[in-house]
């Protein structure tokens, strides 16, 4: 017979999102039933943001031996050990494991039940011998690699982000379809430890991004020897001897073949809402995943949904601060209300591409000739050049009053400076708060500033200032 658990709070899917719910309801003393099928930490500890950032380091290791002789150094032997990648890319999982470990969470009082959940009725869900039985649930099951429906996919051997790093050799080629973050951070990763690598991108490379940013980035990635294949469809694949041959089509409707060695698909993610019994709980979902409210309820008011499977921003951030409104909501009661408009987000490519706030089309459109675009260059800036980054850009938009409405990097450190803009941002900064901070010397963020005066740019040949200044000058 079930055993019956009747916490406050029960959460499917010990991941960035429900791991942050089950932390801050057990802090507040709250009764939490904490469910997780597989590994605990989720998609970001054990295949995602964890490991690729860490491959992402060995790459920018390998690669900066390449760049010394700039700085007067020379290393003789330049050798990739693949497998000591690999083991780096262990051991920082291995440091960070604890901290969303099993054993973390009882100690802090919530009961962790290792199975696979699934609703029974709108209030009720099962768990391997237990029935629980909730005040509230937190949908928190995440994002799946989604395998598009390419003829021969299903018949030979590919990777995705969740066996991508069990490799211990490096490729000798590397195809990826799909040129978003994933595909392009991966595809970066591995041609800079060995791998001769190919991306099929259907549309645009990086296309959710700002495309002058993209193309900064896109730029780089190809001088470093990664083929980006952009507007070209990827039509069949076969297993060959050694490893598969892609056949594709351009926009162009040239048709091409390329053999490689692997094969990472990573082209977009579909949300895991498949066998969690969503029917008999009474909760709507669609091809995105649950469908939530600006307060992430889903169509059953008991039950919310946050991270990946609530079909919205994919990012660890995006699940932490969604668990933050649903603890405000859950113990509080409070009324809350998602704002995507101040979520930023970092392709950790070198450069880097940030991003927060309204693109510059967005603005135009909201804002139409209100809007005011300001930029500075990376060749610009002493630090840039100090370091040998010179490669990139940062971009303000700017609207009526001078109000910051958005930002845009592609250059070294994109993913600290946007922090700052983020903050400016949620603050409602303007473009004379960020002229007018002291910004240290010599750092990237300088940039910032030197962005952000150009907004003042026509003021020395404006007759009126000139006119203001003559006659303070009267004054002695
Ligand atoms: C390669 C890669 C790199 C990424 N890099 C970044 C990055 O640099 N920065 C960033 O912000 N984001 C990054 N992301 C995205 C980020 O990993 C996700 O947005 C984040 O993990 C989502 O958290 P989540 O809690 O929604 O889901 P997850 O972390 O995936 O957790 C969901 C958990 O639910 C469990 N589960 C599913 N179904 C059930 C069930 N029926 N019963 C019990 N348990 C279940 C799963 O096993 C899983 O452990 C990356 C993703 C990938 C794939
Ligand atoms: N640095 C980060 O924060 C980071 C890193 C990786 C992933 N993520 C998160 O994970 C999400 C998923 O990343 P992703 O890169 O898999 O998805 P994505 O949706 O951003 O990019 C997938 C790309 O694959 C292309 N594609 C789809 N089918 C194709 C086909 N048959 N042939 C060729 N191209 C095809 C699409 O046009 C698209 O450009 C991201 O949107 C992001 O939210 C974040």
């Amino acid at each position: 017979m079930a055993t019956l658990l009747t916490p406050d709070i029960c959460v499917i899917g010990a991941g960035s999102g429900g791991l942050s719910v089950a932390a801050a309801a057990a802090a507040f003393g709250v009764d939490v039933v904490l469910i997780e099928k597989g590994l605990m930490g989720g998609d970001c500890l054990n295949y995602g943001c964890v490991p690729s950032k860490a491959l992402l380091a060995a790459g920018k290791a390998a690669f900066g031996q390449t760049k010394s002789p700039q700085f007067g150094v020379f290393s003789r032997d330049r050798e990739i050990d693949f497998a000591r990648a690999n083991d780096h890319v262990r051991q920082v999982i291995a440091a960070i494991a604890p901290h969303d470990s099993q054993e973390r969470f009882e100690g802090l009082g919530v009961t962790v039940l290792r199975e696979r959940a699934k609703f029974t009725s709108p209030d009720t869900l099962a768990a391997g011998n237990h029935e629980i039985r909730a005040r509230r649930f937190v949908i928190a099951t995440g994002s799946t690699a989604f395998v598009p429906p390419i003829p021969g996919l299903d018949q030979v051997p590919y990777l995705t982000n969740e066996t991508l790093f069990d490799l211990r050799e490096a490729p000798e080629h590397l195809a990826v379809i799909g040129g978003g973050p994933i595909g392009l951070e991966m595809a970066q990763a591995h041609r800079r430890l060995g791998a001769q690598v190919t991306v099929f991108e259907a549309k645009q490379a990086l296309g959710n991004d700002d495309p002058d940013m993209a193309a900064i980035v896109l730029g780089a990635l190809r001088a470093e020897g990664i083929e980006i294949l952009e507007g070209t469809a990827v039509g069949g694949i076969r297993k060959t001897e050694g490893g598969v041959l892609i056949s594709a089509e351009t926009s162009a409707g040239r048709t091409l073949e390329v053999a490689a060695s692997h094969l990472l698909v990573a082209a977009g993610r579909v949300a895991n809402v498949d066998g969690l019994g969503l029917e008999a709980a009474g909760v709507d979902h669609d091809g995105k995943g649950v469908r939530v409210d600006k307060g992430l309820r889903s169509s059953n008011r008991r039950i919310y949904a946050i991270g990946d499977v609530a079909g919205g921003l994919q990012f660890t951030h995006v699940a932490g601060y969604q668990a933050g409104l649903v603890i405000r909501s859950i113990l509080f009661r409070l009324p809350v209300a998602m704002n995507n408009d101040l979520v930023p987000w970092v392709t950790y490519t070198a450069p880097e591409l940030g991003h927060v706030g309204l693109s510059e089309a967005e603005a135009r459109k909201k804002y139409g000739g209100r809007v005011k675009v300001l930029t500075a260059d990376y060749d610009e800036n002493d630090r840039a050049r100090t370091e040998g980054e010179t490669t990139g850009r940062l971009k303000l938009i700017a609207g009526p009053g001078g109000r910051l409405l958005g930002a845009d990097i592609a250059g070294a450190k994109a993913g600290e400076i946007i922090n700052l803009l983020s903050l400016a941002l949620s603050r409602k900064m303007t473009m004379k708060d960020l002229a007018g901070f002291i910004a240290a010397y010599p750092t990237l963020g300088e940039l910032v500033r030197r962005a952000a005066i150009s907004y003042y740019a026509e003021a020395p040949a404006n007759v009126w200032v000139r006119r203001l200044i003559g006659l303070l000058r009267k004054f002695g």
